[in-house]
């Protein structure tokens, strides 16, 4: 599943630094088979400590993480739904992608110029935020009044008229669809044909240094500040440090900074939560590998992510749940304990299954 996080933001608040760091990982996650990666495309390992488990139990030569993937969109700056800057080219980027991810400037370093002067998160955000409504609105403005005469025929298309109307009112209202769907003030189902901007989810990345990182008040306000979009903080410029570094000393490095894990990873979780993804498992003495799936997705659906024949063919699931298999240390015991179940074409799959699936084509992905 290819859906991507395109990321936003001012000009020179990190997104290169950012994103570098994101490609040099993209080196490292090389062993993807089927991973067709365009240059301005990062990939980020999704770290998953029970595929380690999975490998253990398995036997497996190798683990295979799930990904996620960024993609690198040009500077906004204000005007540009006007044709400011790099102007209207941004936008059909940002529309491709399937939630965007803002990079804010949080770090204060005075050789690092701010193009408005000052380092202002909330001001930064705004000025974004800004374009992304300012465009979505001239948007409306071309569709309703053929949506308002369709729907005097359609009564389907009437629905998507009024939805379009409240739109317009929360978005000069400044506020993004994205958060005012969250509070159930507008219905983006509806307005899904017009590929607004600020319906997609959003993600904020704080691009911090030391002094952000170890003050939780402050983290708190910025979080706040962007809620109900996730924030992840980070140090871009400390991330590319890391990569270069062994595990040690990079443990040493983040703890000097604040932070128990890379922020990458961090982001990599929060991304691939943002674009509503989440992953089943799989083992045997090949590979334990995560394979991704939308949240709610059947179980011949996830089948399909392996091999559209395996969800055409599909017959049953075969599955234990991660946290069973982890305790009793083996299938036959997980088997003993009537711990692995057989799962039908309705069935909904939850994070953490352990999956055989069965199919009339082929013998399943055991692999
Ligand atoms: N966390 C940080 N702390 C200190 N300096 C940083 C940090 N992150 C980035 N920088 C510095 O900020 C400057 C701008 O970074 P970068 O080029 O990544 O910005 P950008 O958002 O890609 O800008 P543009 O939109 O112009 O391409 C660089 O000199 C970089 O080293
Ligand atoms: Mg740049």
């Amino acid at each position: 599943m290819s859906l991507t996080l395109g990321i936003v933001g001012l000009p020179n608040v990190g997104k290169s630094t950012l994103f570098n760091a994101l490609t040099r990982n993209e080196v490292l996650a090389a062993n993807y088979p089927f991973a067709t990666i365009e240059p301005n495309v990062g990939l980020v390992e999704l770290p998953d400590p029970r595929l380690d488990r999975l490998a253990e139990i398995f036997d497996s030569e190798r683990v295979l993480p799930a990904t996620v993937s960024f993609v690198d969109i040009a500077g906004i700056v204000k005007g540009a739904s006007e044709g400011e800057g790099m102007g209207n080219a941004f936008l059909a980027n940002i529309r491709e992608a399937d939630a965007i991810c803002q990079v804010v400037r949080a770090f204060s370093d005075d050789n690092v110029i701010h193009v408005d002067g000052k380092v202002d998160p909330s001001s930064d955000i705004e000025v974004i935020n800004t374009e992304l409504i300012l465009a979505d609105l001239q948007t409306i403005e071309k569709a309703l009044p053929r949506l308002e005469k369709d729907g005097r025929k359609d009564k389907d298309v009437a629905a998507q008229a009024e939805e379009a109307k409240k739109a317009q009112a929360i978005l000069e209202d400044g506020r993004t669809l994205f958060a005012a769907a969250k509070s159930g003030d507008v219905d983006l189902a509806l307005l899904h044909h017009l590929h607004l901007m600020t319906a997609k989810p959003f993600l904020y990345v704080f691009n911090s240094d030391e002094d952000v990182l170890t003050d939780d008040a402050k983290k708190q306000e910025l979080r706040e500040l962007v809620a109900p979009a996730e924030a992840v903080f980070l140090d871009a410029q400390t991330e590319t440090e890391l990569l270069e570094l062994d595990d040690e000393d990079a443990a040493e490095l983040l703890a000097a900074v604040g932070q128990d894990e890379p922020g990458l990873q961090t982001l990599a979780k929060a991304g691939f939560d943002t674009l509503g993804l989440q992953t089943y498992l799989t083992a045997g003495p090949k590979e334990a590998r995560a394979w991704t799936i939308r949240k709610g997705d059947t179980a011949p659906k996830a089948a399909g992510v392996i091999h559209s024949d395996f969800e055409k063919g599909f017959i049953k699931a075969e599955i234990v749940a991660f946290d069973d298999l982890n305790e009793l240390g083996s299938m036959a015991e997980a088997r003993a304990h009537g711990k692995v179940r057989q799962e039908g074409k309705d069935y909904v799959m939850v994070d953490g299954d352990v999956v055989e699936f069965k199919t009339g084509l082929t013998s399943g992905a055991k692999r």
